[in-house]
């Protein structure tokens, strides 16, 4: 329409009062609108959780959902259940997968063993048992577990294969591997029945149920394996490396092995369960009267995985880097040569002296430090795998100020922003301590994410 024209003036007069009424409508929405955008992404809170492999991170973020939002934790409780079920079951296929190998390799270094049983201790050829004749007794009664206990080792690969959605990794590496959403896959409530997107339905909810009947059904055998000496000396003389949370599951297994068993806070905690890409959750966390949009970005540690990071750092208001200080006796799975603590502190080298990440808080969380103190209780020497080491004691207090003390110079002579550092150590299945950390590293978060923002 051509407000302009002669016929058209008073007509046109009033349009223009009305479109420049209108316009002036839209223009305060868009200016309201931009504020509500810049008021929401100054409340957004974008926390990224880096670390390798088994480092702690779904834990932390376990952690932070029990401190800020238990109620979806209990929500989701029943997906955690397959997943309790998997990790013991295949702890129990790691231990009789080593018998095997051990009584095998027994067999290679003397063939008569079986046909013939030479008399008195025969200590420098039986690499499990005392003696040969418990060597033979042993065989016999592992034999009879296993035989057992086979139904039940059958299950794993399903299992896993349910839980990962069908992923499997490259390399043939046993395991279960979840993305974001696998919790729907593996909870019978959270099934539409019309979905037919799903290809797990209808057949997830079988598997679990026959877990769940194999483990009452083979209760006494997994019991029976656990305590035999067999299996102690293979963990003592560390030719049997399990999970780190195998032992939990396996000293609790008569209740995990009760028809309505429903895991714990402290068995989702225990559960080792590889993360695949990066995994987001959302925490709406009131703080100092306001309420602010966390996210955390809960990412896959393993060398393949740390690719899928890099798309998220552009915009991360801080960081949370774990460093598992117990894995100094450990390799990393992706390269056996690679020591677990070196591979740490190349990694945070790496972030530290990231462009991308130069404006991000940063927050250095030394973890497993129980595990670290069992360890050295134990026995394991720390000179035996980092030679650096020397002659220092070998206790908590100096190994643990050791590798601060390594990191911090990383940060010192790494770091592209010299901004500050705030590290803690870290226990991530003590569920009090590690709510007051999450509680102190929020506030300090927040504090500079304020500061930057100059909203003080
Ligand atoms: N003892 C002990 N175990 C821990 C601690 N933190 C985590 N764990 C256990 O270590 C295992 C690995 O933890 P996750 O949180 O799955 O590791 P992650 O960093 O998410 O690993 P990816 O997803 O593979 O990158 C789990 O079985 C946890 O229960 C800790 O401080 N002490
Ligand atoms: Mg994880």
């Amino acid at each position: 329409m051509d407000f302009a024209s002669p016929e058209n003036v008073s007509a046109g007069v009033y349009y223009d009062e009305k479109a420049l009424r209108i316009s002036n409508l839209i223009d305060e929405e868009l200016k309201k609108e931009s504020a509500r955008r810049k008021d929401a992404s100054r409340r957004e809170i974008k926390v990224m959780l880096l670390g390798q492999a088994e480092s702690g991170k779904s834990t932390l973020q376990k952690q932070f959902q029990l401190y800020y939002a238990s109620q979806t934790l209990d929500h989701e409780r029943p997906s955690w259940r397959p997943v309790v079920y998997f990790n013991v079951i295949k702890a129990i296929r790691m231990i009789l997968d080593e018998l095997d190998f051990e009584f095998a390799s027994r067999v290679k270094e003397d063939p008569n063993a079986i046909t013939e049983i030479p008399a008195g201790p025969s200590a420098s050829i039986s690499p499990i048992a005392k003696d040969t004749l418990s060597e033979d007794i042993w065989r016999s009664e592992i034999g009879e577990l296993r035989a057992k206990l086979l139904p039940l080792v059958a299950i794993e690969d399903t299992l896993a294969s349910e839980l990962s959605g069908g992923v499997s990794i490259s390399g043939g590496r046993t395991g279960a591997y979840v993305r974001t959403g696998w919790q729907a896959l593996v909870t019978t409530s959270n099934w539409s029945m019309s979905d037919h997107r799903s290809p797990m339905k209808g057949h997830t909810p079988e598997v679990i149920n026959l877990a769940a009947k194999t483990l009452s059904s083979t209760l006494n055998a997994i019991k029976v394996l656990w305590r035999h000496p067999a299996v102690k000396r293979l963990l003592d003389t560390r030719k049997l490396r399990l999970d780190e949370s195998a032992p939990f599951f396996l000293d609790n297994i008569e209740r995990i092995a009760e028809p309505d068993f429903m895991p714990s806070n402290a068995d989702i905690l225990n559960v080792r369960l590889q993360t695949l890409g990066v995994m987001e959750h959302t925490f709406p966390i009131n703080m100092g009267g306001a309420t602010y949009d966390w996210k955390l970005y809960d990412v896959g540690g393993a060398r393949g995985q740390r690719h899928a990071w890099v798309p998220y750092f552009d915009d991360a208001t801080a960081i949370i880097f774990l460093a598992p200080i117990s894995a100094f006796d450990q390799y990393l799975e992706e390269d056996p040569k690679t020591n677990r603590i070196d591979d740490s502190l190349q990694l945070f080298t790496a972030i530290c002296s990231n462009k991308l990440l130069k404006d991000a808080h940063l927050v250095l969380l030394l973890n497993k430090a129980d595990l670290l103190k069992k360890k050295l209780a134990s026995g394991t020497k720390v000179r035996k795998y980092i030679t650096s080491y020397g002659d220092r004691p070998n206790r908590y207090e100096n190994v643990s100020e050791y590798f601060r003390s390594h990191f911090m110079q990383v940060h010192k002579r790494k770091d592209i922003s010299g901004r500050a550092l705030y590290v803690h150590f870290t226990s991530m299945l003590d569920i009090r301590a590690t709510h007051s950390i999450i509680a102190n590293v929020g506030e300090v978060i927040l504090r500079q994410h304020i500061e930057q923002l100059g909203l003080a």
